[in-house]
């Protein structure tokens, strides 16, 4: 009886996988992650923790929690280096956190490591494909491991290829004539042909075009509207980001800086600089990646946000 109670919460989504769609998608608690910079073989036998006064190590994720909940799009946003890819990595097994515990829907991505990799799908640019084969044989390759049939897999792909604006000709032409977003667009593809259930993007439509920018934000969209889809994205585009995001976490060396809706976000540094209208979202990231955060004693104290902002930022500068 237990166990017929237990399964009256479970989805059975595919064979052997179960989610318990009342539980939060993905839950961060408190994970760290360092790494070590390689250093001469005599420092490392001396175990030296600085050379010539720089740190030997690099907090790459410095003690983020962060919880998802399923259906949401979350942006993750941090200026080059601050920890974004780290984070994802993370969340897709491929590295293990060094503190802290990661869990998706209640299984954990070191402990279920297996079952963790069936749930999520993550989306980057170094995508590992045959470059001598079209992206139609690349793709089928994928849908193979997925144990979809051919013939299902053959029209799901002309859809969503041809719905990220791929041209029919390019579709059985090698991937390596192809150029970088549109070898882009076939691994986005490959990510959408198995409707996964905890997405992973890290950075996807960097480097696109405007137009086909605008195809993959749609298509995120879609994929969150049919297949209930939990969606965690990394941008630089702030536009994107405002667009497409329920909230947004912004990172900086590691750390998380803020977490909210966007409109609150652009709402609180608006009062913060003493501004009516909304500030934008590149305001907002600027506020929160500060060297340090501007305060309102640091804009009474250089008379405005864009003063202390400057003086904030040469500060950092000259101590760099
Ligand atoms: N395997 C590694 N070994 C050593 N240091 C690493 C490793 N991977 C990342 N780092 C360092 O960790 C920090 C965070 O890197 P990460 O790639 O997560 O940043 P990011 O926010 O994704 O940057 P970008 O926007 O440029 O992709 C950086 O200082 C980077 O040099």
């Amino acid at each position: 009886m237990a166990v017929r109670d237990d399964l009256m919460v479970q989805t059975q989504l595919s064979e052997n996988v179960f989610i318990d769609p009342t539980k939060d998608a993905v839950v961060i608690d408190g994970v760290s992650k360092v790494f070590k910079k390689p250093r001469p073989l005599f420092r490392r036998f001396f175990n030296q923790k600085e050379v010539d006064g720089k740190k030997l190590e690099v907090r790459a994720v410095d003690d983020v929690s962060l919880t998802i909940k399923r259906r949401e799009i979350v942006g993750i946003l941090g200026a080059n280096g601050s920890g974004k890819s780290t984070l994802i990595r993370m969340l897709s097994t491929l590295l293990i956190p060094d503190t802290g515990s990661i869990s998706i829907f209640g299984y954990d991505v070191v402990k279920d490591e297996r079952m963790v990799q069936r749930l999520i799908n993550r989306v980057s640019v170094e995508a590992s494909f045959f470059k001598k084969l079209s992206p139609m044989e690349n793709l089928l390759y994928a849908a193979r491991l997925y144990n979809m049939s051919g013939a299902e897999a053959h029209s799901k792909i002309i859809a969503i290829l041809t719905r990220l604006g791929i041209k029919s000709d390019r579709i059985h032409a090698p991937l390596e004539n192809m150029s970088r977003g549109m070898q882009q667009k076939v691994a986005i593809a490959r990510a959408f042909l198995t409707a996964p259930i905890v997405l992973l993007l890290d950075e996807p439509t960097t480097g696109l075009d405007p137009r086909s920018k605008i195809d993959v934000q749609n298509f995120v969209e879609e994929l969150r509207e049919q297949h209930d889809a939990t969606i965690l994205i990394t941008t630089h585009d702030m536009d994107e980001a405002d667009a497409l995001c329920d909230r947004v976490a912004i990172i900086d060396q590691g750390r998380m800086m803020a977490l909210g809706e966007t409109g609150e976000l652009k709402r609180a540094v608006a009062a913060l600089m003493g501004r009516e209208d909304p500030v934008t979202m590149n305001e907002v990231f600027m506020h929160y990646t500060a060297s340090q955060l501007i305060t309102e004693e640091d804009i009474q104290r250089y008379g405005s946000w864009e003063k202390a902002f400057e003086a904030l930022e040469a500060e950092r500068e000259d101590e760099e």
